[in-house]
């Protein structure tokens, strides 16, 4: 095979997490080839539009830990790359007192020391306008918390990735892996070769990962992605300090909803539900289901008085969840030197950075720089399919 086909790693999908997985393989100064589907940029995936919410409050420390760096590396790349890719602007976390998911959040942000306000019903209103507090709920802001500029980031970090010499490759879709000690990778116009694969194949995951004898425990669903005009202008917006929100459950629902500030539509806000209907990833727009949609206009309705409860734009994202909502982020249990990166579970976008650098250091075969028991595929064992 010529020498321009064969590569130290081939990372499968130039979503947030393959693209950063690249980078760090040729900062690393890897001969690493990053292959894409479609054409990018696309919107088809997981990691496309404008903003995401990155925090430091979590309901696990292993999280917030691993922020600690992540915001460091998320800074790094501005400097390397001369682009603004962070805003401060908070996150207002907000859910009832006493319940377990809000007390999670809480606590782990005091254990870890993370700057923090906490908001009480009296004072609520001096610092929130145009929200209404639930009865009996608690109110802490993160701080540090704030939004990454999507879009901009993920081009960035794929600049970055050639300038130090990696090779993209989209409109190439990956057909077929064979596994051995050099894997052989096909591809709708190549073959190529290389010591080790990582999959980052987002929503696709298990349709690449059936070639190699397994099938993870991941649900594609589709999200509603929602702007609300707000009716007085810049009552919601970025400039006048208007956090990100989260709310951990509502009388409406138990699961999330969120919200940013008004940024990327003028005078609209981004809110949304953090759970949506099974899809098929190349079918997703066929799926119709809007009882999200139902539960957002409900709430905003009760709580967010300055915006009509109706959605002016709906967009379309997925997520892929793993039973527990946490990541997989593991070696192939019969292939060692086939990584997978995947279930990010609709909260893995902030993590990018240090992702890659886990991801890049399982294909090497180093020792992860993070404890990586939450991530790994035996946690799924009575629910694993594998023919291996
Ligand atoms: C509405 C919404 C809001 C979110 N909000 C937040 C947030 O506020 N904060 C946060 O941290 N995270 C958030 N997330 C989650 C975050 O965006 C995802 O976890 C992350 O983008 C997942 O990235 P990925 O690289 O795994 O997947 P993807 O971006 O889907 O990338 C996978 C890529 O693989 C390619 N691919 C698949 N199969 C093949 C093949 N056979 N050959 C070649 N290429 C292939 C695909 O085309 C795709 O480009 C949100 C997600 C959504 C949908
Ligand atoms: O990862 C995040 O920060 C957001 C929080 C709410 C749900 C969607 N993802």
């Amino acid at each position: 095979m010529s020498s321009n086909r064969v590569f130290d790693c081939i990372v499968i999908g130039a979503g947030v997490q393959g693209s950063f997985t690249a980078y760090h393989l040729a900062k690393g100064n890897k001969k690493a080839l990053l292959l894409e589907q479609f054409v990018l940029p696309h919107s088809r995936g997981s990691s496309h539009g404008q903003t995401r919410i990155i925090r430091k409050a979590y309901e696990q420390d292993f999280y917030t830990h691993m922020m600690e760096e992540c915001y460091e590396l998320w800074s790094q790349l501005e400097k390397e790359a001369g682009v603004e890719l962070y805003r401060k602007t908070g996150l207002l976390v907000m859910g009832p007192e006493k319940s377990e998911n809000y007390q999670q959040f809480k606590t782990t942000l005091q254990k870890n020391k993370i700057p923090t306000v906490i908001l009480t019903p009296d004072n609520f209103s001096k610092h929130i306008s145009n929200v209404q507090l639930n009865e009996g709920d608690g109110a802490i802001v993160d701080v540090t918390a704030g939004i990454l500029y999507a879009d901009r980031a993920l081009k960035t970090v794929q600049d970055q990735f050639q300038m130090l010499g990696g090779i993209i490759r989209d409109k190439e879709m990956v057909t077929d892996i064979k596994p051995g000690p050099i894997v052989t990778v096909s591809t709708t116009a190549h073959v190529y070769q290389a010591k080790s694969v990582v999959i980052t194949a987002g929503p696709w995951a298990n349709r690449l990962l059936i070639q190699t004898g397994l099938q993870l425990p991941l649900q594609v669903i589709k999200i509603n992605v929602c702007y609300w005009k707000v009716k007085v202008p810049g009552s919601y917006d970025l400039k006048n300090h208007f956090p990100c929100f989260l709310l951990t459950e509502s009388e409406e629902s138990k699961e999330h909803i969120y919200g940013l500030p008004s940024n990327e539509y003028p005078e609209m806000m981004k809110i949304c539900y953090h759970m949506g209907s099974e899809t098929d990833p190349d079918n997703r727009d066929q799926q119709k289901d809007r009882s999200d949609i139902d539960i957002l206009q409900r709430y905003i309705a009760r709580c967010l008085p300055g915006l009509h409860p109706e959605p002016a734009v709906v967009e379309t994202c997925m997520y892929t969840l793993t039973p527990d909502r946490h990541f997989v982020l593991d070696c192939h249990p019969a292939y060692r030197n086939i990584v997978i990166g995947a279930g990010f579970s609709g909260h893995g976008f902030k993590f990018g950075p240090i992702i890659g650098k886990l991801l890049c250091e399982l294909s090497l075969g180093k020792v992860p720089s993070y404890d990586l028991s939450p991530f790994q595929i035996k946690r799924f064992q009575a629910n694993i399919k594998s023919s291996l």
